[in-house]
């Protein structure tokens, strides 16, 4: 089984280093002329699909946005996956899903398992009730070659009350960082975390060995060329920032879209 590393970095260095994102906003639908109904989510994640799936590295449909329209969206969001997927895109699928193990193991089935209709490439967890209850989708991501990608510096400014409070002598985000690098000691990458590139985010993410989604390009007010500083401790081809409406804002003519990933994404290998 190749590791969700190896799957990775194969994906990475033809495609480059940006991230997707697949967010159906009502103002995007609006401003894309699409209706505000599962016919314009639709219509709305066909075009992605076109524009995006044979273009990135990575592509993150934010769940919540396919969730607010019922079975329907749920429809439309394994038609994203699928359709992204076979276009030769990993999926990461940002479900930021987090429970008890018992239940995190249904997550895991959901977004991980081999059978289901949602199966992704990765998906994103939160580790607000401890890293250990990740376990049962740490190990259905180890054993199927997947990744999930851990909450560990988010890009709102609310998260410092949380991921900055001292955990015996480091923030709680660091130690979520070293729980994620003690997974990848095995080389498998398994593990990813999420740290914002909207500021300065204090963890030494030097002995990670796995990837970075950096969420805030775009519409959160990052750019490429703060990316250097901002992660100047960390092994940049590692980092995967991330942008979902800087890009889908050029929609919704399929050759717009994918000229606008195509400059954001230049933008960020000329600036790394
Ligand atoms: O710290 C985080 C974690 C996740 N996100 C998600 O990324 C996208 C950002 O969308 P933009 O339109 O590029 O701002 C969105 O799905 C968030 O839920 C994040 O922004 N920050």
């Amino acid at each position: 089984m190749t590791g969700f590393g190896d799957r990775y970095r194969a994906s990475v260095d033809a495609r480059g280093r940006l991230c997707a994102g697949i967010d159906p906003h009502t103002e995007l639908l609006e401003a894309w002329g699409l209706s505000v109904d599962a016919d314009g989510l639709g219509r709305f994640a066909d075009i992605c699909i076109e524009a995006l799936g044979p273009a990135a590295a990575v592509i993150k449909p934010q769940v919540a946005f396919f969730e607010a329209f019922g079975s329907a969206g749920f429809a439309v969001l394994e038609r994203v996956i699928t359709g992204c997927r076979e276009a030769g895109a990993l999926v990461l699928a940002d479900a930021k899903r987090g429970d008890i193990g018992s239940t995190m193991a249904a997550y895991a089935q959901s977004w991980l398992g081999e059978s289901s209709p949602l199966v992704s490439d990765a998906v994103t967890v939160s580790p607000y009730l401890g890293f250990g209850s990740l376990a049962p989708a740490v190990d259905a991501a180890r054993a199927g070659g997947r990744g999930v990608f851990v909450l560990a510096r988010t890009s709102n400014p609310e998260g410092a009350q949380v991921q900055l409070a001292d955990a015996d002598g480091r923030t709680v985000g660091q130690r979520i960082v070293d729980d994620a690098a003690a997974v990848n000691a095995d080389g498998s990458a398994t593990v990813g975390v999420v740290v914002g590139a909207t500021r300065a985010h204090g963890l030494d993410l030097s002995a990670l060995r796995g990837p970075i989604l950096s969420p805030g390009l775009g519409a959160q007010g990052a750019t490429a060329a703060d990316l250097p500083e901002v992660f100047a401790d960390a092994d940049s081809s590692w980092l995967l920032p991330a942008s979902s409406r800087g890009v889908l804002r050029a929609g919704p003519d399929v050759a717009a879209v994918r000229a606008a990933f195509e400059q954001a994404r230049d933008e960020i290998e000329s600036a790394l």
